[in-house]
Parts: C-alpha cells; sequence; structure tokens
C-alpha cells in the first residue's frame, strides 16, 4: 500500500474519545496509562465522561470518573453527561452519574461543615440581595440585576404546595418568603386559622403590607430573615404545614431550616429541650419546599433530590415526589428580560415531607 492510501493515525486523544464512546473500558484505562490526555474534548466541547455516557457502559464511565473528570462537567452546548446517558436510554449509567454526584457533593460538604466550624456564624448568603432594591413588574418579581425573584408561571405549582401544607381548613401554617404572595393567596383560599409569613426583604415586607396583608384575619407577618426569627416562629408555632421558597440562599441554608424546624426546641444551654416539640406537628405535620435547586439541568436536580432525602431521612422524616410537567415553561420568550432562565427542566419534582411512621413508633415505645 502506497504511503499516502494509509488511514492516518488517531491522536492519543482522539483514540480515548472513540474508546470511551464504544464502551471500551480496557482500552480507555491502557490509553490514560500511556499518557492520553482526561481533559480533552472534542470540537463541541464534549468530555470524554460525555462519549463515555454515551456508550451507556458503567465501567467505562467509572473509569473516567475515577480518573478526575467531574460528575457535573458541561459541554458547550451545556449538556451533562447524564442528557447523553439519557438520550440513549441509559438508565444504570445515568443513575451511576447520580451516585457520582451525590458522592461529590457529600464530600464537598462535609469539607465546608469543617471550614463553617471554624468561622462560626456564616454571614447571610444573600446578602447582598436583601440590602438591594427589587421591583414587581408585571408577571415577575426581579431584583437590581434582573434575577426572576419569582415569576407568574409558578402559579399553578405554588397552588398545588399550599394544597399539600394545608390539606383542609382551620390549619396552622407557615411559609418563608413572601415573593408574589401566590402561595400565600392560595393558602387564604384554603382558609386556614393561623397563617405565619416570614419575609426578609424590606420592600416586599412594604408591598405586602401596601397590600393589605398586614389586616388579614389569622395571618401574622414575621419581619425578618427566618434565621434570625425562630424563636418568634416556634411561639407562634407548632405548625400543620410548613412552604419554604427563600432567594439567593444555598442548600446549606435549606439543610439548616429543616434541622431547625424538624428538631426539638434548645434549652438555654444549647441542649436539646426535653419539654418542647419541632416546629412542624407531630405526627401529622407536612413540610414542602420549592423544589429549584439543580433546576437548570436533570441531572443536578437529580442529585440534590437524593441529596435533600438523606438528609431529611436522618432528621426521621420521609419524602415523596410528585410530578408536575413545566414543559411550557422552556419557552424562550417567558424569560425575555430576565438574566438567568433558574427553570429549565420539563418536569418539576414536588415534595411532600411527612414524620416517618416508624420513627413515631418507636419514639412512642421509648
Ligand atoms: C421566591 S420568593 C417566594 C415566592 C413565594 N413562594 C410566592 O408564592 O410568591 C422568595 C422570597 O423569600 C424572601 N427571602 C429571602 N431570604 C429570606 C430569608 N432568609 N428569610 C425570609 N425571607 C427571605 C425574598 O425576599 C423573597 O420575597
Amino acid at each position: 500500500m502506497a504511503e499516502s492510501e494509509k488511514t492516518p493515525e488517531l491522536g492519543l486523544e482522539a483514540q480515548l474519545l472513540t474508546a470511551c464512546y464504544g464502551g471500551e473500558n480496557d482500552k480507555v484505562k491502557e490509553l490514560l496509562k500511556t499518557g492520553a490526555n482526561i481533559w480533552c474534548t472534542d470540537e463541541t466541547g464534549r468530555s470524554p465522561l460525555h462519549f463515555a455516557a454515551a456508550s451507556g457502559d458503567v465501567p467505562t464511565i467509572q473509569t473516567i470518573l475515577d480518573a478526575g473528570i467531574p460528575w457535573n462537567v458541561l459541554d458547550i452546548g451545556n449538556y451533562t453527561a447524564g442528557d447523553y446517558a439519557e438520550q440513549g436510554e441509559h438508565t444504570g449509567a445515568y443513575e451511576c452519574l447520580v451516585e457520582a454526584g451525590v458522592r461529590a457533593e457529600m464530600i464537598l460538604r462535609a469539607l465546608r461543615e469543617t471550614k463553617a466550624e471554624e468561622n462560626k456564624k456564616r454571614e447571610a448568603s444573600n446578602k447582598e440581595y436583601l440590602e438591594s432594591k427589587v421591583e414587581y413588574s408585571g408577571d415577575r418579581l426581579v431584583d437590581a440585576e434582573k434575577n426572576g425573584v419569582m415569576m407568574e408561571w409558578e402559579r399553578p405549582l405554588m397552588i398545588e404546595h399550599a394544597k399539600v401544607i394545608c390539606s383542609s381548613p382551620r390549619k396552622v401554617v407557615l411559609n418563608i418568603g413572601f415573593g408574589m404572595g401566590i402561595i400565600d393567596e392560595a393558602l387564604q383560599d384554603l382558609k386556614p386559622n393561623k397563617h405565619v409569613i416570614v419575609e426578609a426583604h424590606p420592600d416586599v415586607y412594604k408591598h405586602m403590607v401596601d397590600e393589605g396583608w398586614d389586616k388579614k384575619p389569622g395571618v401574622h407577618i414575621v419581619f425578618g430573615r427566618w434565621q434570625d426569627k425562630l424563636d418568634e416562629i416556634r411561639s407562634l408555632g407548632p405548625y400543620d404545614g410548613i412552604f419554604f421558597d427563600t432567594f439567593g440562599e444555598f442548600y446549606q441554608d435549606v439543610d439548616d431550616f429543616q434541622k431547625a424546624i424538624l428538631s426539638a426546641g434548645k434549652e438555654d444551654d444549647g441542649t436539646e429541650s426535653k419539654e418542647s416539640e419541632p416546629i412542624l406537628k407531630k405526627p401529622d405535620g407536612i413540610y414542602s419546599f420549592f423544589n429549584g435547586l439543580g433546576g437548570d439541568h436533570k441531572l443536578f436536580q437529580d442529585v440534590y433530590c437524593r441529596i435533600v432525602a438523606s438528609d431529611l431521612s436522618s432528621l426521621g422524616v420521609s419524602i415523596e415526589f410528585t410530578t408536575i410537567s413545566t414543559d411550557s415553561v422552556l419557552d424562550p420568550e417567558l424569560w425575555k428580560g430576565i438574566k438567568r432562565p433558574y427553570w429549565m427542566l420539563k418536569q418539576y419534582n414536588l415534595p411532600i415531607c411527612k414524620w416517618k411512621q416508624t420513627q413515631l413508633n418507636s419514639a412512642k415505645n421509648f
């Protein structure tokens, strides 16, 4: 064969991507040993993990993850490896990526917690937001940088959340974060006996007062960050239903909130009080939260759903998700004027959190 007729030999990186795509785990390992650069990508930014996910071969995915590619890597089109696994209907591969995400996030969190212990009290995650202006503008509430704080498209979700935490009249309910007051309107329609609303932003608080929320029978407004108002929140409870939906806070804040409402009160010396019940009433209290974490990528959302389930479980609470289609939200028109769409998934996982029955039984036997 003439020299010019030979197929040109692929470079190590091209060989690596091809082997990942073929799910050839042994070859992938060999290429990595030979010095193939694990950080290589093709022209569309797809990493070896994207290719391995597209092959659906779990051992190859594991090899790539072990070699250091993060589970949440994105290509130029903003797709995760999970998107490639799903496109090929590789459920085992998708599950492997979710598990990798959960493991990585748990490790990161353990590291952060050690740091937080060192720094003791954290600064508010959304300090800047709370100190700047917000604007009510038609179907949305935006912050000074045109981030969507709350938008009208969430109304059907809020109505369902309200039904979950206030399933019959005369309940005592707590809502953290007023925003556009959509869930609070829905709760009022369900006729609770007592309806406590905690809101930290001065402009939002002013809007609530302008709209007469402070005069509604049974409504108690607590103005301030929930973190600073726990004693007042506790004194107005316990609650049959609790909903949490703030803005600019992180998962750590959600986790702190859950620990605060699901644990017994503290004595002056900081030990758990034997008399005081948790803020969420036992045994029938129901807790829910806006499940927007990771709302721009399905893989990220699935990882957070797993993490929150595990955290709640260790607090004695089980979680179930009911799904609601959010297909219509994918229309780019809806997000015009908003800095960054915060929801890009076809399905919303609405969490319903209840005290675990086994826990209650063993507590009774105690
Ligand atoms: C997404 S909006 C809530 C929307 C609401 N669920 C509705 O149906 O309209 C979030 C709200 O939480 C408030 N917020 C943010 N951090 C808070 C905190 N730490 N404590 C209480 N409210 C907070 C914001 O000012 C904002 O009004």
